[in-house]
C-alpha cells in the first residue's frame, strides 16, 4: 500500500511550491559542480586569475560553496567574514566584477542550469555588487 508515495526527508518541505532555489537546482552535488566549473573558469581567465594568485583554492571552494548554499536558501550558514570585509582591499573594479559574473554564468551553463534558475541565482547575487567593488 502507498508504494507510489515518495518518502519525505525530514529536511524537505512537504510540497513543491515551498521548494527552495537550492533544492530546485539539485542540492549539494549541483552546487559543487557549479563551483568546480567556476574555479576552472577563473583559473583560465587572464583578466581575473591575478586576484587569486595568493588565495588558498580549497578554502575558497569551501567558502564559496557554503555562501552559495546559503544565498540559494539551502541548509547552510556561511561562516566567513562579510562580503565587504573579504573583498575590500582587493580593489575590485566594476569591469572585473562583471567579468566574474560572466564566468559564473558560464559555469551555470556548463552545469546545465536552466535560464529561469540562472536568473534566480543572479537576482540573489546582484545586491552584493556594491559590497564587492571598490568604492
Ligand atoms: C557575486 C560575486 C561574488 C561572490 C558571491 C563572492 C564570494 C566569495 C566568497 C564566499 C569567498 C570565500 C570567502 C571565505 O570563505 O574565505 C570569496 C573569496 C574571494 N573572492 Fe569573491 N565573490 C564574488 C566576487 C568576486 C570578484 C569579482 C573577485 C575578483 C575579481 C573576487 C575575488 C575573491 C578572491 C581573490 C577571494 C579569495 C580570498 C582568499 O582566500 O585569499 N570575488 N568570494
Amino acid at each position: 500500500a502507498c508504494s507510489n508515495h515518495k518518502p519525505i526527508a525530514a529536511n524537505q518541505p512537504l510540497s513543491s511550491d515551498q521548494e527552495t532555489l537550492y533544492q530546485a537546482l539539485g542540492g549539494a552535488p549541483k552546487v559543487e559542480q557549479i563551483v568546480d566549473a567556476f574555479i576552472k573558469n577563473i583559473a583560465k581567465d587572464a583578466q581575473i586569475i591575478g586576484y587569486f594568485y595568493d588565495a588558498n583554492v580549497d578554502h575558497f571552494r569551501q567558502g564559496f560553496i557554503q555562501h552559495f548554499c546559503e544565498a540559494t536558501d539551502g541548509p547552510c550558514t556561511f561562516e566567513g567574514d562579510s562580503m565587504h570585509d573579504i573583498h575590500t582591499g582587493m580593489n575590485i573594479t566594476e569591469g572585473d566584477f562583471n567579468r566574474v559574473v560572466e564566468l559564473l554564468v558560464q559555469s551555470l551553463e556548463q552545469a546545465q542550469v536552466s535560464y529561469p534558475l540562472q536568473n534566480r541565482i543572479l537576482k540573489k547575487l546582484a545586491p552584493l555588487r556594491t559590497d564587492i567593488i571598490k568604492i
